[in-house]
C-alpha cells in the first residue's frame, strides 16, 4: 500500500469573492481556505503532507460532467461588469460570479483530479484538496448553492474514464444534499453515492422530495443512491457514528469500492450557522478513520461547506492528521443517537432492503406506520424542538462557539506518541513488522518472578508464562506512559496473560479496559466492577456463563471463505465498544474458527478508533499468520484485504439481533429501530 498524504491548496482560489451583498451567499468567504490552510500550518500538519500543486481542469474535464451551454455562460463572466455578473447569478438559486470564479473554479476541478491521480498512481496513500467554489450541488446544466461546477463528479467520471474503475464511492458528509451529484450518478452503479443532510421533513434548503430516504436510485441505479435525512438540527457525534454503523459502512463493505471520494463538508460541525448541528472536531477524526479502511486505503478527500471558520479549520484538521496515521483523539459526548435519528437510520435501511445482500433479512414490517408516523409527529409539533439539549445555539454565538471549541480542542488533542507499535517476542527477535517499531526489551525473570507472585499468584501457575508476561507488561507500561500507542506480544496461554494484562491496566489507572477475544479459550471471569467489558467471539456456545452487560459471549462461526464477519464486527462488536468509550483496548487472538484472517485485522482497524489508538494485542504463539496480518493494521502498513462479499446467514443476523435487543438499552449505539410504541 502506498504512503503519505498529499495536500492541495493554491491561494488563487481565495479571488472569488462575492462583491454586492447578498444574505444567502455571503457566508461562502475566500478566509474559509486561508484560516483552514493557516490552523493546518500551526499544527505542523502541512510540512507532513506532500503537497501536490493545483492545476487548471481542461474544458474537456468539464464537459465529462457539464453541457458545453454551461461551460459557456462560466467562461462568458471573466469579463463581465458587476451589473452584468449580478444579473447572470440571479439566473441561479444561491450563486454568485466575480471575474475570478471561472478561473478558481477551473483550479478547484483541477486540484480535485490531480489529488486522483496522486492517489491512483500510488505516490501517495490518500489526501485533501482545500478547494472553493464548492461543487455537489452543481447540476449538468447548472450553477447551485455556492457551486459552480462539481468538482467530486468530475473526479468521478475522470477516474472511471482514466483508470477503469468500475466501483467508486462518494461519501458526503456535508450538511446539505449534493443533489447535483445524485442527479449526475442516479442511474449509475458504479457510482455509490451516500449523502446525509439536514432536511427536516423537506423544509430545509434545497428542500427537495427527492432529498428523502426513499430516493434510492433510478433504472441500473437502484440502490446507488443513499439519503440520509436528518429531520431535526442538533444532531451530534453519537447521531453521525450510528449512521456509519448503522447504513454506510454496511453498504461500502459490500460494495467493496476501488476509490472512496469525500465531498468533505464541515458545515455537519458544530457552531455552523447552516447546520445548526452540534458533532464536534474529532468526529471527522473517526469518520475520516472509517473510510480509510475501504479501498485499500486510496482516499480522496475533497473541501464542500463549512462557514464557521473556527469549527471549519479545527475540523479540517482533525481530518489531515487522520489521514497522516496519527492516532484518532477520544470521542466525546453521551454516546447514545437520539430517536429522530434512530428513525431515519431504520428508514433509509428499509428503502435499501432489496438492493442490498446485508439487508435481505431486515425487518420492514414498521415501514406502513412509522413513515405516518414521523409525518404525524412533524403535523403534532410543527416547530420541532431539538432532541438533544443544543448546547450551542447559533444565532450570532460565534464567539461563544470559538471558546468553546479553544477549550475543547485542548481537552482533546494530545502529543502524538514517537513510536506506533511496540513489539517483543519470546524469540526475542523482531520478524513481524514491516516498518521499524520499538522493540521492548524484556523484564528480567526475577523482577518478574517477583512482581507475579506479589499481584497474580492466583493466575499464574507455571513457569512457563513467565517470559511472556515480562514483554506483555514491559510493552503495557510504554502503553500507560504513552511512550507508544499499541504493541503486540505472543503468549503460550492468552487466556493467563490476558488476566494479569488486565488486571495490571486496571491497578495502573485505567478505568475502562474493552477485552475482545476471539476463538475458544478459557476466559478467566475478571469482575473489577465495570472497569473491564469483555466479548468473547467463540464458536461453541459458553454454557453456564451468565452473560452480563460487562460479559458478552457471541457465538460466531466463520463460514467456508471466512469473511461473513461483517455484522458482528459492524453492527454489534464496533457500536458496542464506542458505547463503552474504553481508554484500552486487549484483544485476545487463540486458535479460532470465529473470524477470519481479514475479520480479525478489520476489527483491529477500526476498533484504532477507540481510547486513542491504544490497543495491546495477545496473540497465541501458534497462529503466526494472525500475528503478520494485525502487525500491519496496528503500524498502519495495510488496510485490510476481504475476499469476495459472503452476506450474513439469516442464523448470524437472528444471533446479532438478539443481542441487540438483549444490550441496547444499556450500549445504546446498538439502536439502529425504533421499537414500537415510541
Ligand atoms: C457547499 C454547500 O453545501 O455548503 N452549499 C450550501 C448552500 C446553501 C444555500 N442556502
Ligand atoms: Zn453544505
Amino acid at each position: 500500500m502506498a504512503s503519505g498524504t498529499a495536500l492541495i491548496y493554491d491561494e488563487e482560489m481565495t479571488t472569488h469573492k462575492l462583491l454586492w451583498s447578498d444574505p444567502v451567499c455571503d457566508i461562502e468567504v475566500p478566509e474559509r481556505l486561508s484560516s483552514s490552510y493557516d490552523q493546518l500550518k500551526r499544527y505542523h500538519l502541512v510540512e507532513r503532507c506532500v503537497h501536490v500543486p493545483a492545476r487548471e481542469a481542461s474544458q474537456e474535464e468539464i464537459l465529462l460532467v457539464h453541457s458545453s451551454e454551461h461551460l459557456e455562460v462560466a467562461k462568458s463572466t471573466q469579463t463581465m461588469n458587476e451589473e452584468e455578473l449580478k444579473k447572470v447569478s440571479g439566473n441561479y438559486d444561491a450563486f454568485f460570479f466575480h471575474p475570478n470564479t471561472y478561473c478558481c473554479a477551473r483550479l478547484a476541478v483541477g486540484a480535485t483530479l490531480e489529488l486522483v491521480d496522486a492517489v491512483m498512481s500510488g505516490k501517495v496513500r490518500n489526501g485533501m484538496a482545500l478547494v472553493r467554489p464548492p461543487g455537489h450541488h452543481s447540476q449538468r446544466n447548472a450553477a447551485n448553492g455556492f457551486c459552480l461546477f462539481n468538482n467530486v463528479a468530475i473526479a468521478a467520471e475522470y477516474a472511471k474514464l482514466k483508470y477503469g474503475l468500475q466501483r467508486i464511492l462518494i461519501v458526503d458528509w456535508d450538511v446539505h444534499h449534493g443533489q447535483g451529484t445524485q442527479y449526475i450518478f442516479e442511474e449509475d452503479p458504479s457510482v455509490l453515492y451516500f449523502s446525509w443532510h439536514r432536511y427536516e421533513h423537506q423544509e430545509f434548503w434545497p428542500s427537495l422530495k427527492e432529498s428523502d430516504y426513499d430516493a434510492v436510485g433510478l433504472g441500473k441505479g437502484k440502490g446507488f443512491n443513499i439519503n440520509l435525512p436528518w429531520n431535526k438540527v442538533g444532531m451530534g457525534n453519537s447521531d453521525y457514528l450510528a449512521a456509519f454503523f448503522h447504513v454506510l459502512l454496511p453498504m461500502a463493505f459490500e460494495f467493496d469500492p476501488e476509490l472512496v471520494i469525500v465531498s468533505s463538508g464541515y458545515d455537519s460541525g458544530i457552531g455552523d450557522p447552516e447546520g445548526q448541528m452540534n458533532a464536534t472536531p474529532e468526529v471527522f477524526a473517526h469518520l475520516t478513520h472509517f473510510v480509510m479502511q475501504l479501498a485499500n486505503g486510496k482516499l480522496c478527500v475533497i473541501l464542500e461547506g463549512g462557514y464557521h471558520l473556527k469549527s471549519l479549520s479545527e475540523s479540517v484538521c482533525m481530518t489531515v492528521r487522520t489521514l497522516l496515521g496519527d492516532p484518532v483523539p477520544q470521542i466525546t459526548g453521551e454516546m447514545a443517537p437520539c430517536l429522530s435519528a434512530v428513525e431515519s437510520i431504520q428508514n433509509v435501511r428499509a428503502a435499501h432492503k432489496s438492493y442490498w445482500k446485508w439487508l435481505m433479512y431486515e425487518d420492514t414490517s414498521f415501514l406502513q406506520n412509522l413513515s405516518t408516523k414521523s409525518l404525524l409527529l412533524k403535523k403534532a409539533n410543527p416547530n420541532p424542538s431539538t432532541e438533544h439539549e443544543s448546547k450551542i445555539t447559533n444565532n450570532d454565538e460565534t464567539v461563544k462557539v470559538e471558546r468553546f471549541l479553544e477549550l475543547h480542542m485542548k481537552n482533546i488533542l494530545f502529543p502524538v506518541p514517537p513510536i506506533k507499535t511496540a513489539t517483543t517476542d519470546s524469540r526475542g527477535s523482531v520478524h513481524l513488522l514491516p516498518v521499524p517499531v520499538h522493540f521492548v526489551k524484556e523484564i528480567d525473570k526475577t523482577e518478574i518472578k517477583a512482581l507475579v507472585s506479589g499481584f497474580y499468584a492466583d493466575i499464574v501457575k507455571e513457569d512457563k508464562n513467565l517470559l511472556s508476561l515480562g514483554s506483555i507488561l514491559a510493552i503495557l507500561d510504554k502503553i500507560l506512559k504513552k511512550e507508544v500507542c499499541n504493541g503486540i506480544a505472543e503468549s503460550p496461554t492468552c487466556s493467563v496473560s490476558v488476566a494479569v494484562a488486565l488486571r495490571h491496566s486496571v491497578r495502573f489507572g485505567f478505568q475502562r479496559v474493552l477485552c475482545i477475544f476471539v476463538g475458544d479459550m478459557e476466559i478467566i471471569p475478571n469482575t473489577e466492577d465495570g472497569k473491564i467489558l469483555m466479548i468473547h467471539i467463540c464458536e461453541k456456545e459458553q454454557s453456564g456463563k451468565t452473560r452480563s452487560k460487562h460479559y458478552i459471549s457471541l457465538n460466531w462461526k466463520e463460514d467456508a471463505e471466512g469473511n461473513d464477519f461483517f455484522p458482528a464486527v459492524l453492527g454489534f462488536i464496533l457500536p458496542v465498544a464506542y458505547s463503552y468509550q474504553p481508554n484500552l483496548t486487549v484483544i485476545a487472538v487463540g486458535p479460532n474458527r470465529s473470524l477470519g484472517i481479514s475479520g480479525i485485522s478489520l476489527l483491529f482497524s477500526l476498533l484504532q478508533g477507540l481510547a486513542e489508538s491504544r490497543i495491546l494485542a495477545v496473540i497465541k504463539d501458534t497462529e503466526i499468520n494472525v500475528m503478520q496480518s494485525v502487525a500491519k493494521a496496528l503500524v498502519g502498513a495495510s488496510a485490510p484485504q476481504f475476499g469476495v462479499y459472503v452476506p450474513p446467514t439469516q442464523e448470524k443476523v437472528n444471533k446479532i439481533k438478539i443481542l441487540r435487543d438483549q444490550f441496547q438499552q444499556e450500549w445504546k449505539m446498538l439502536q439502529c429501530s425504533v421499537k414500537d410504541g415510541i
